[in-house]
């Protein structure tokens, strides 16, 4: 289960992105953040003349021990499945944005409390029929973890092989607010106060309880490695798209990354490998308090800042047509010369 994720950073290539962005026919900086994202994007597949293809969005599901006893999480577990087969009839949200974008689909049973028919939009890819609860015991094993990451990288693998060059992940998971703050925690050093939030919308007192069943369980374990952390406090979800993410780094994708329990996989993947940051794109800021957080610990800046609280990767199908514009600025526009426009002196 190695990864070999290669630093970006070529002065060559920066230096011939940086001059094509600033020779087009506009002021310094004038295209913004747009203009970093093309830099990024370029870098990411070490060409000037980057190009997308083939947007896919992974939607990885998983059921929590801890959900079962409602006491994090205001829904009921079986809205987990009862999302998927949403998912699979085209009607959530994250349909709809893909739909609209032209962005592919797939759904992934990572592990579900929930026996699923076939269907041509839904990977089996099920570890568990959820994981345990860990108020008791570590979520899942540390076998069951590295499947997990083994089964993330696969998947990605193929929709790669399949031609696609830009990936998004989202997730679905009733309690995985908790999981993502647990994980936050751990990463960061930051008090469990400062990660937890209302997730799908949790009252001021219930936030409250949330935050104390969380500090129990967080000073019950004593995770011995990054990928221990994940096994203890991580559901199947959250462990595949940390493999999801380290693999489409390693194939060099440009990488969308959505709210706060996607962010949590990617504080695990960083800490595994730091360069893995390097290929990705911070599709927006999530109304859930600790996300902000998760990203300044990353020192990235997200596009886009809506107040979304909802997952799936709907933040990341919202933001893609973004990362078209700035290919599209970066391959298309005439610069001052091709324009015969004059520069600043
Ligand atoms: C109908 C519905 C659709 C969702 N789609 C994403 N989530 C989001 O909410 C869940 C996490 O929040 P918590 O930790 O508070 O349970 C995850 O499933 C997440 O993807 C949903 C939640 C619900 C209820
Ligand atoms: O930001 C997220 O990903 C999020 C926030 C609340 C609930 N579900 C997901």
């Amino acid at each position: 289960m190695m990864f070999s994720i290669k630093t970006i950073h070529t002065k060559e290539l920066s230096k011939k992105l940086r001059n094509k962005i600033d020779g087009k026919t506009k002021p310094i900086s004038a295209l913004g953040m747009l203009e970093s994202l093309a830099y990024r994007i370029g870098m990411i597949q070490q060409t000037d003349q980057p190009t997308l293809k083939k947007p896919t969005i992974l939607v990885f599901a998983g059921d929590h021990g801890i959900a079962k006893e409602n006491q994090v999480n205001p829904y009921p577990q079986e809205v987990t499945s009862q999302m998927v087969l949403n998912f699979l009839n085209g009607g959530a949200a994250i349909n709809v944005f893909c739909k609209q974008h032209d962005i592919a689909l797939q759904i992934v049973d990572a592990g579900v409390n929930y026996k699923f028919e076939k269907h041509p939009d839904l990977i089996h890819a099920k570890i568990n029929y959820g994981t345990q609860n860990y108020q008791y015991a570590p979520a899942m094993t540390i076998i069951e973890c590295k499947k997990a990451i083994q089964k993330g990288a696969e998947i990605v693998t193929k929709i790669y092989n399949d031609g696609c060059n830009v990936v998004g992940f989202g997730e679905m998971g009733i309690g995985n607010t908790s999981s993502a703050t647990l994980l936050m925690a751990y990463i960061t050093k930051l008090p469990i106060a400062e990660c937890v939030g209302a997730g799908t919308g949790l009252s001021k007192d219930r936030i409250t309880q949330k935050q104390n069943i969380l500090t129990e369980v967080f000073k019950k374990h004593t995770p011995q490695s990054f990928i221990d952390a994940l096994a203890t406090f991580g559901g199947f979800e959250i462990a595949m798209i940390t493999g999801a993410i380290l693999k489409a780094a390693e194939l060099k994708m440009t990488i969308l990354i959505d709210g706060f329990i996607v962010t949590s996989a990617l504080l695990i993947a960083h800490a595994i490998h730091k360069d893995v940051v390097d290929y990705c794109v911070f599709a927006h800021t999530s109304g859930e308090q600790g996300h902000s957080k998760m990203l300044a610990f990353l020192d990235q800046k997200p596009l886009l800042s809506l107040q979304l609280r909802l997952g799936e990767g709907t933040g990341s199908a919202v933001a893609y047509p973004l990362l078209v514009s700035a290919v599209n600025f970066l391959n298309a526009m005439a610069s001052f010369e091709e324009a015969s426009i004059t520069s600043v002196q």
